[in-house]
């Protein structure tokens, strides 16, 4: 798209007044990003009768340099250099009065390493704009030189398997039920049941801090004792995410600081807290020789509709730089929002070296890591043993498979819970790596491991019929090709 006149420059630009941000300079069609130019992809809305082109060099503006009306302070600014520069527009395929504008901008507007600067221009005020009925920020590119100035995950996969001892096979864990209201004498016993019962992990759910009902040094204690006792009752090594979120840092570090002296592999952390507040943790993490797990809780406030708001694969990519070890990435099979080729793509920014361009799994640009360490991705929400071919197939092997009601509900106990899903998961890793066909052989593989396991097959009873089969909201805007595998 291509139909306005040019930037206006030298004497006519400075005029008092208003003036089209896309005669400012904000819409520069024959630019060509540079390398090292972070690269923003918006899906542009304008309000009617409003050009599309005007509508996106305005979200260039907004987000960069501009305000509503010329000023002459911009000469003094290398004003060239630090306007960002819209340089294409296309229609959003299928959705009449959507466009994607793509954004570049010189990687000296940003302060190095700051999430919350970066932040701070991307989606700061221009989302509000008038003007636009809706935008979303689809994706971002980062350079190597930015990606490069952020640390990335504290642990990463590679050492996160060394130091748990643990390979070849998806990690499984448990988010505690009910969310909130027990003791914690009794939430230890959970712990406890499951990871003697076979998990690798349990966790605090995202809204367990520290509340009358159980103070966070309670938690901790039952928590550490009951991790203590399941490593010497199986020999392998356990971890229970404690959640350190609170109301300051500094009620953060001094959670975080008990976690370690109570011997905790691994702290847990909202999003909610914010993006500073993550990268603290973050550092705080890889002084301590801590794995850092992250709850997206809050995401979809803003990531779920396509038409407003952050794609959480921009979330997903600022998390990776910001250095969390775990992130929340879905399940497809689950009971929250999960198209499979979208959540592809959010598998692939946390696992993958290097992103290609991949429009039928969202990802609009390559993005190299830079050698940054990887993100363990986490499937949770609604899942069970009954799924495990699914969620292999679908997820691949670096991922935490996390079963809250899919444990603690089991009929037979939370320990049972834990069994189930420990046998679902061995029997299907045992298949995979004889060459089976087990996606499509996975409820024979499962019926035929329950006959020898008794939990597994009441799981199997239990849930057999359970499925979220909901339209999805956020799907790729491209034809994806048929579902693909890990
Ligand atoms: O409590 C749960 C899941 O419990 P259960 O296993 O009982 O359903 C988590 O908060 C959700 O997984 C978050 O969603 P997401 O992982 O999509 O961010
Ligand atoms: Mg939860």
């Amino acid at each position: 798209m291509n139909a306005h006149t040019g930037t206006v420059r030298g004497k006519e630009r400075y005029r008092s007044g208003t003036m089209e941000y896309a005669r400012m300079g904000y819409w520069e069609p024959d630019y060509v990003p540079k390398d090292t130019d972070v690269i923003a992809l918006f899906r542009v809305t304008p309000q009617e009768g409003v050009d599309p082109i005007e509508a996106s060099a305005a979200v260039a503006g907004e987000s960069s340099t501009a305000t509503w009306t010329v000023v002459w302070t911009d000469r003094l600014t290398a004003a060239e250099k630090y306007r960002a520069k819209c340089y294409r527009v296309d229609p959003v395929p299928g959705t009449p009065g959507s466009y994607f504008a793509y954004i570049a901008y010189d990687l000296d507007l940003f302060e190095p390493g700051s999430i919350a600067n970066l932040s701070a221009s991307i989606i700061g005020n221009v989302f509000g704009f008038k003007p636009l009925k809706a935008l979303r920020l689809e994706d971002m590119r980062f350079p190597v030189a930015y990606v490069k100035t952020f640390q990335g995950p504290a642990t990463g996969i590679v050492v996160e398997r060394e130091r748990l001892d643990k390979f070849g096979r998806p990690l499984l864990g448990a988010t505690v039920k009910p969310k909130l209201g027990l003791s914690g004498r009794n939430y230890g016993r959970v712990v406890y049941e499951a990871l003697k019962g076979g998990l690798d992990f349990t966790k605090d759910d995202e809204n367990i801090n520290s509340q009358p009902f159980m103070h966070w040094r309670d938690r901790f204690l039952y928590c550490m004792e009951a991790v203590n006792r399941a490593q010497a009752a199986s020999g392998e090594v356990k971890g229970t995410y404690l959640n350190v979120t609170a109301g300051t840092m500094e009620d953060m570090y001094e959670r975080a600081e008990f976690a370690k002296e109570l011997g905790s592999v691994i702290v847990m952390i909202d999003l909610v807290i914010g993006y500073t507040a993550i990268q603290s943790m973050a550092k705080w993490a890889r002084r301590n020789d801590m794995i850092l797990h992250l709850h997206r809780a809050g995401h979809s406030t803003y990531t779920r509709q396509k038409s407003h708001g952050v794609s959480f694969r921009v979330i997903a990519k600022w998390m990776r730089l910001a250095g969390v070890d775990h992130i929340h990435a879905g399940t497809v099979v689950g009971k929250l929002e999960g198209d499979p080729n979208t959540t592809r793509g959010y598998y692939d920014v946390c696992r993958e070296d290097f992103n290609p361009t991949m429009l039928e799994h969202g990802l609009f640009f390559d993005q190299s890591w830079a050698s940054l360490n990887k993100m363990m991705p986490v499937a949770s929400g609604g899942i069970h043993a009954g799924q495990m071919h699914q969620l292999l197939n679908l997820l691949g092997e670096d991922v935490v498979l996390q079963f809250g009601g899919g444990t603690i509900g089991h009929p037979m106990g939370i320990a049972a819970g834990a069994i189930a899903n420990r046998v679902a998961l061995e029997a299907m890793i045992l298949a995979r790596n004889e060459g089976r066909d087990y996606v499509h052989e996975g409820p024979e593989i499962l019926a035929r491991a329950a006959e020898t396991c008794t939990p597994l097959k009441a799981a199997l009873e239990v849930w057999k019929d359970v499925s979220f089969n909901y339209q999805s909201t956020d799907t790729p805007d491209f034809v994806p090709t048929a579902l693909e595998t890990v």
